[in-house]
């Protein structure tokens, strides 16, 4: 099978503007990468480095000013209001996002919010979605009575799981978890990570987008770097670890303690900041 053939996610050529006139500003430039079926991709990058845009750009959420998305085959530049719906609502493509409260409604219960996505795309019965929260659940240590609780009674770690099963209930071929465990402390951290590489061994084909190297490292097959909107780095994620090619990338690389050939001295890091015209 060739690459394209088996890629599910092909971003080629994407640039996105935001503003207007003298505001309009390029958040990313040229982006071009794949995802292939069940292969977890990470990005990393510092804040403000056009993660989340990209994010959104492959979720329909802003329009690229050019190149292509497409997703399981089909291109999805160019569609229109009503296509996207229809597209978001197949649950091809599912997202979480740093806070989960952005995803799940304060007045709904857990069980409800799980269920949704299965609810609005229709066709599944109600006692079948029933089941398929209560496997979710257990399948992401979730006690069985929280189905009845609202999201602001859990705790960060809890909701999280929660947005998780959510978003795995329409059995997504692609999740984009954008900073998943930025916001948790390191006990859930490791338990969604934990997850994450469960989902990652089970099939689905993650793109996993943090500022964090050490994050993503342990679950992905591949990890590029977005810097000032640019891949600068699309390599295996050891190699990205273990041997950065980029001035940005050592810098990213020597800045987290945690990775093996980690941490460099202050004034390697001092000279690679001023390389990249970084104050
Ligand atoms: N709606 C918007 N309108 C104008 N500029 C925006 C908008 N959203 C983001 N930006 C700008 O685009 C750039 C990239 O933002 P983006 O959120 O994609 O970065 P990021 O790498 O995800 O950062 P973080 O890690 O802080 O979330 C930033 O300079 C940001 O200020």
């Amino acid at each position: 099978m060739s690459t394209s053939e088996s890629s599910l996610l092909h971003v080629e050529g994407v640039d996105v503007h935001y503003g207007k006139g003298l505001r309009r500003k390029q958040v990313l430039h040229q982006v071009s990468f794949r995802l292939g079926r069940g292969e977890a991709v990470g990005v990393i990058g510092e804040t403000g480095s056009g993660k989340s845009t990209l994010a959104r750009a492959i979720l329909g959420l802003v329009t690229p000013s050019a190149g292509t998305v497409t997703v399981g085959g089909r291109e999805t530049t160019g569609f229109g209001k009503a296509e996207w719906i229809a597209f978001r609502r197949s649950g091809i493509i599912q997202y979480v996002f740093q806070d989960p409260l952005r995803s799940l409604d304060a007045a709904t219960t857990v069980g409800f919010s799980i269920a949704e996505p299965l609810l609005v795309r229709g066709g599944t019965p109600g006692r079948e979605a029933k089941e398929r929260v209560r496997e979710l659940m257990e399948q992401l240590n979730l006690d069985a009575d929280l189905a009845d609780r609202f999201p602001g009674e859990l705790s960060g770690g809890q909701r999280q799981r929660v947005a998780i099963a959510r978003a795995l209930i329409t059995q997504p071929q692609v999740l984009i978890l954008d900073e998943p465990v930025s916001a948790l402390d390191s006990a859930n951290r490791v338990q969604i990570l934990e997850i994450l590489g469960q989902l990652r061994q089970s099939g689905v084909s993650l793109l996993f987008i943090s500022h964090d190297l050490g994050s993503v490292a342990g679950i992905t097959d591949r990890t590029l770097v977005l810097y000032r909107g640019q891949v600068v780095e699309d390599n295996v994620t050891a190699d990205v670890v273990n041997s950065p090619r980029h001035p940005y990338t050592q810098l990213l690389v020597g800045s987290a303690p945690t990775l093996s050939g980690g941490s460099i001295d202050k004034a390697r890091r001092d000279e690679l900041r001023a390389a990249l015209h970084l104050s």
